[in-house]
């Protein structure tokens, strides 16, 4: 682990680490400063690479070389091109970033900017405007005879490899003048660059004097429509461009550039501000009049905090400044997005890891700048360069996608978020309607303005639960997994023509397949987990949900070739197909990963739903998300003990809040809603307090316990996962870190394990995991950071650090 020394410097640096755009394996290296040359931590430079020149940006300047080092073997620095990567302050976020989740700057880079940013930017030169006439003297013929072209040119701008190519000398001559202060260089990110067009062929003329392929070429656009673009018209007539560059010629068709949009700022038909409850109104107040800072705030399902985040983003526009708005998943983002574009209109942009690395960079260049003024995304938003941001929302924001598992860093956008308000030295918004206990704990400790919305708006009410004793239906006879009440609120919400909502906390058809014969379950052949089966139109199929290995579904056991295999548990495809069983008239949509695999299937099911082209949704985890379909009265819960007994100090907290996020789908409309929920464990606190919308009894007893076990909040917890494709070398590893990390003094007496991670093996590596408890805060983390740095694994070995993990593998 590299250490750096960030930041505009007092004297100086001899040598920088840059992080190179190229396709290696390592991009980060160190290269020496000519004399003179500054840099500070975010620049972009121009470094030698093999036989290239390529753009880097600066990681920090070191004033002593590492150990091991040659300094006469280093290259150096060609040329320090400037800043204009990132929005000022964004950098210390950066660095805050590696320093608190010990990983390499250069890892956070890779993580905060778009792919091939560097590589899409463009280099350019232009003439010094006011350059000293004395520099001309002395240049060498070359360079003089490159500068005299230049100056001879109608502009003063050109694109570097345009230099390079037609200037006598090349990039000699251009470093000379670079050196006279003659000529400065530059990176463009892309705003010269020309709009991106395709080409489009349009049918002209009648065709009719035409025979043979051209008249077949003819006749076949004129059967796709009279005009498509000239790649699809050569795919589907088999033709060449040639041949189509001639019927141009010959006036019978038109090759035209059409400009495609990439980035289509999301549209939505124009939506006025509601008129605010006085919940809202107070919220909104006391938020505008208080110092910048967190903000926790705590509103129930459905009180209508989306109005709140609107109405707090309008004054910071006005205001000329730009707002970030973090959601959790994108499964939730067309509703949201559509809000927030209806509101803001043009001035919205969409951001997540899921666009295409084209539409990552024009969004970057946007924002950079101004263009986009409000941005809402998914975690890795959080790193949105927007200058002057005037306010930040978290929603939902006790959501566990915020946290990124890996690669490294394994940062938490809500922390982040925290680091940005105050570097720009704004409001962090963090809405849920069921709190992280950390935000929570430190909003009552008054660490944070404390801010809340007890009812939903217009008067509605929660809607009541009923908990159901699933061991009673057992005992009825009733092995469905409908229980009697389920069954007759389903009936009577499709009399009354509404809609419902059947959560599982589980996706495929069912969990696992199970030889009847000799009882081994089918698994995969890289992870120690089972293989959960899918059906599908293709084909039955087995996946694995660890690694994703696909394999059809065997008609034998694979172990004694007997063929009775059975399937054991409820998936959501099993569930819907059940239910269409007993209620044949009932029209059954699926919401899960399975069926959202494709680009905007989510908003699509969702409009389906929404019209009302199906009476119930049965889905997972995705449906608790901020979804609000006013329709929807019923809310089953089908399973909730599959919650409950998850090997993690976390599972009842993650289970109270999925169980309460479930049930606020319900009665969001006009009309009460009704959530029933099923379980085996009735008498669980967990189910009491979700039943009673019982946030604050329940976050108190949680929190008691959490203090006298000794974890989060109330200490910080750091996993280090070792892993490797051979069991015994990460077995020692484990132990050789563990005996290190016993021997010093911040985690003595702190450490849990080593011990295998719940799956041991997946995709072929054996992970074992360390859990130290740090209650030292920053000077633990050091300590840590040290012990890292100087530890080496057995070979093949590798070591992630998770700082603050969420999930316990
Ligand atoms: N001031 C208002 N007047 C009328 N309707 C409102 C007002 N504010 C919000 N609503 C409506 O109330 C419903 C719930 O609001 P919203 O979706 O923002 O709730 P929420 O607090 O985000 O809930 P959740 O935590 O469940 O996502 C929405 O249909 C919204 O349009
Ligand atoms: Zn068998
Ligand atoms: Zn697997």
């Amino acid at each position: 682990m590299e250490t750096f020394r960030p930041g505009p410097l007092l004297r100086p640096a001899a040598w920088v680490q840059v992080l190179v755009d190229a396709p290696a394996r390592e991009r980060t290296y160190t290269y020496r400063l000519a004399d003179g040359m500054t840099a500070a931590g975010g620049d972009v430079v121009c470094v030698p690479f093999g036989s290239q020149l390529v753009g880097g940006i600066v990681l920090g300047c070191l004033d002593q070389l590492p150990t091991g080092l040659d300094p006469g073997r280093l290259k150096t620095v060609e040329s320090v091109v400037g800043t204009g990567l990132f929005a000022p302050g964004f950098w210390p976020l950066l660095v805050r970033v590696a320093d608190y989740y010990l990983v390499p700057l250069a890892r956070v880079l890779e993580t905060a900017l778009p792919p091939g940013i560097l590589s899409r930017a463009r280099r350019r030169v232009r003439l010094v405007a006011d350059a000293a006439p004395m520099a001309q003297w002395g240049l060498s013929a070359a360079a003089k005879s490159a500068f005299d072209f230049l100056r001879s040119q109608a502009h003063a701008d050109f694109s570097w490899r345009f230099c390079v190519q037609r200037l006598s000398g090349g990039v000699s001559s251009l470093r000379e003048l670079q050196a006279r202060r003659l000529l400065e260089s530059y990176y463009v990110f892309g705003e010269t660059a020309r709009p991106r067009t395709q080409q489009f062929v349009v049918l002209a003329g009648a065709g009719a004097d035409l025979c043979g392929r051209s008249a077949a070429v003819v006749q076949c656009l004129r059967r796709l429509g009279g005009e498509v673009s000239v790649e699809q018209l050569l795919a589907e007539a088999r033709t060449t461009r040639a041949l189509l560059q001639k019927l141009d010629a010959g006036g019978h068709v038109r090759i035209y550039e059409r400009q495609i949009l990439r980035l289509a700022a999301p549209t939505a038909s124009a939506d006025a501000p509601k008129l605010l409850t006085d919940a809202q109104k107070q919220v909104l107040d006391r938020l505008q009049g208080a110092t910048p800072g967190p903000v926790l705030l705590e509103g129930v399902t459905g009180s209508g905090k989306t109005e709140v985040y609107l109405q707090a983003i309008a004054p910071v526009l006005d205001r000329g400044e730009s707002a970030l708005v973090l959601v959790p998943e994108i499964g939730l983002t067309p509703q949201l997005t559509d809000r927030f574009a209806a509101r803001f209109g043009a001035r919205v942009r969409v951001y997540h890891s899921a666009l295409s690395e084209g539409e990552r960079f024009d969004c970057w260049r946007q924002m950079l700048t101004g263009e986009a003024q409000v941005v809402v995304g998914t975690r890795s938003a959080v790193f949105a360069p927007l200058p002057k941001l005037g306010l930040i929302v978290l929603d939902e924001e006790h959501d566990g996608s915020y946290k990124q598992d890996r690669p490294a860093p394994c940062y938490h956008a809500r922390t982040v978020a925290l680091w940005r308000g105050e570097l720009a030295g704004c409001p962090v918004l963090l809405g849920s309607a069921t709190p992280d206990l950390e935000s929570f704990d430190r909003a009552t400790a008054g660490r944070y303005l404390h801010l809340e919305m007890p009812e939903r708006v217009a008067g509605r009410p929660l809607p009541a639960v009923e908990v159901v004793d699933m061991r009673e239906e057992l005992n009825r006879g009733n092995f469905t997994p409908f229980s009697a009440t389920l069954q007759r609120a389903v009936a009577e919400m499709h009399g009354a023509g509404r809609q419902g909502i059947l959560f599982i906390n589980r996706r495929g058809y069912s969990t696992f397949v199970l030889c009847r014969n000799c009882g081994e379950t089918l698994r995969c052949p890289h992870c120690a987990v089972s293989l959960t089966y899918h059906r599908l139109e293709a084909g039955d199929h087995l996946r694995c949900h660890y690694c994703n290995h696909g394999a059809p579904q065997p008609r034998a056991c694979p172990h004694c070739t007997s063929p009775n295999l059975r399937y054991f548990g409820a998936g959501t495809q099993r569930i819907a197909a059940q239910l269409s069983e007993q209620f044949p008239t009932l029209r059954v949509l699926r919401f899960d990963r399975d069926t959202t695999a494709r680009k905007d299937a989510h908003r699509q099911i969702l409009e389906q739903f929404g019209r009302g082209e199906a009476d119930v949704l049965v889905g997972t985890q995705m449906l608790t998300k901020g979804l609000d379909l006013p329709q929807v009265t019923l809310v089953g819960i089908l399973a909730a003990d599959g919650l409950l007994n998850l090997p993690d100090f976390r599972a009842s907290e993650r289970a109270f809040q999925l169980l309460t996020q479930v049930a606020g789908r319900a009665g969001r409309g006009s009309e009460p809603g009704r959530v029933i929920l099923q379980t085996y464990a009735p008498e669980h606190p967990v189910v009491e307090a979700a039943s009673t919308h019982d946030f604050r009894r329940y976050a108190a007893a949680e929190l008691t316990q959490r203090r006298a076990l000794g974890y989060p909040p109330f200490v910080q917890l750091v996993a280090l996962q070792l892993s490797a494709a051979e069991q015994q070398s990460v077995v020692e590893s484990a132990e050789a870190l563990a005996r290190r990390l016993d021997g010093s003094a911040d985690f003595e007496g702190r450490l849990l394990g080593p011990a295998p991670c719940t799956v041991e093996r997946v995709a072929g590596r054996y992970r074992w995991q360390l859990l130290i408890k740090n209650p030292n805060g920053e000077a633990g983390r050091a300590s840590l950071r040290a012990l890292l740095t100087q530890f080496v694994p057995c070979a093949g070995v590798t070591v992630a650090v998770d700082v603050d993990p969420l999930r316990l593998l």
